[in-house]
């Protein structure tokens, strides 16, 4: 709520993506209330609005939480509606990591751009399940040009918040850089009217 009493809108909008039962609900719910709930209904797909402190700003962050058997047509309106990806897979299961780039190369379809996101490796407290090594979630994720975080929302989880962070971060550097951009091409258009106009004059003359 703003001092003149309306909703603030949201500073980040972030989507939260990967495989069925990689941890998508445990991170978010570990975020926003700092526990870990052993079971969600896996077909809900919720929205959470959250006001957090990052580098002394208050910011308010939109959190879209998808279903991993999603809809592709509901799925690609919150692709649409985000700024950025929380992009999941788990440590014990190989193919929720190999089906991480196919998800960015999807994400950047949509959104026509090279799209903001952060890779999460979750469940690192099941180190003797481990089916994905660290390295090659650091490899992937200089691939993709985002930040990396191997964690577990079930044991402590630390990190979380950092990543929430980091990817806020990275949305209000690509909205400064763009609404730099619109106010520049609109500084130029008005001189281009101004030198048609002082044109028309000195010809007129
Ligand atoms: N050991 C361990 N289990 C976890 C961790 N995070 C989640 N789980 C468990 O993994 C299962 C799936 O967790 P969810 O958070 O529902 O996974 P999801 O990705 O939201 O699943 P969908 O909604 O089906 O897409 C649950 O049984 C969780 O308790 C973790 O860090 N460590």
């Amino acid at each position: 709520m703003t001092s003149n009493g309306k909703v603030r809108t949201a500073d980040s909008r972030i989507m939260i993506l990967g495989m069925p039962g990689v941890g998508k609900s445990a991170l978010v719910v570990r975020f926003l209330t700092n526990r870990f709930i052993w079971e969600y209904d896996p077909t809900l797909e919720s929205t959470y609005k959250h006001v957090t402190t990052v580098d002394d700003e208050q910011v308010v962050m939109e959190i879209l939480d998808t279903a991993g058997q999603e809809e592709t047509i509901q799925r690609e309106g919150g692709v649409r509606w985000a700024d950025g990806y929380i992009l999941v897979y788990a440590i014990n299961d190989r193919s929720s990591f190999d089906s991480i780039l196919s998800l960015k190369h999807y994400l950047d379809d949509v959104k026509k751009t090279n799209v903001q996101c952060v890779l999460v490796a979750n469940k690192v407290d099941l180190l003797h399940e481990r089916r994905v090594e660290a390295s090659e979630g650091e490899t992937l994720a200089q691939d993709m040009a985002c930040a990396f975080y191997e964690t577990s929302a079930s044991d402590g989880g630390e990190d979380i918040p950092e990543l929430f962070h980091e990817l806020h971060r990275e949305i209000r550097r690509r909205k400064m850089i763009e609404s730099k951009g619109r106010r520049r091409s609109s500084a130029q258009q008005v001189r281009n009217v101004f030198n048609r106009v002082l044109n028309k004059i000195g010809s007129t003359s």
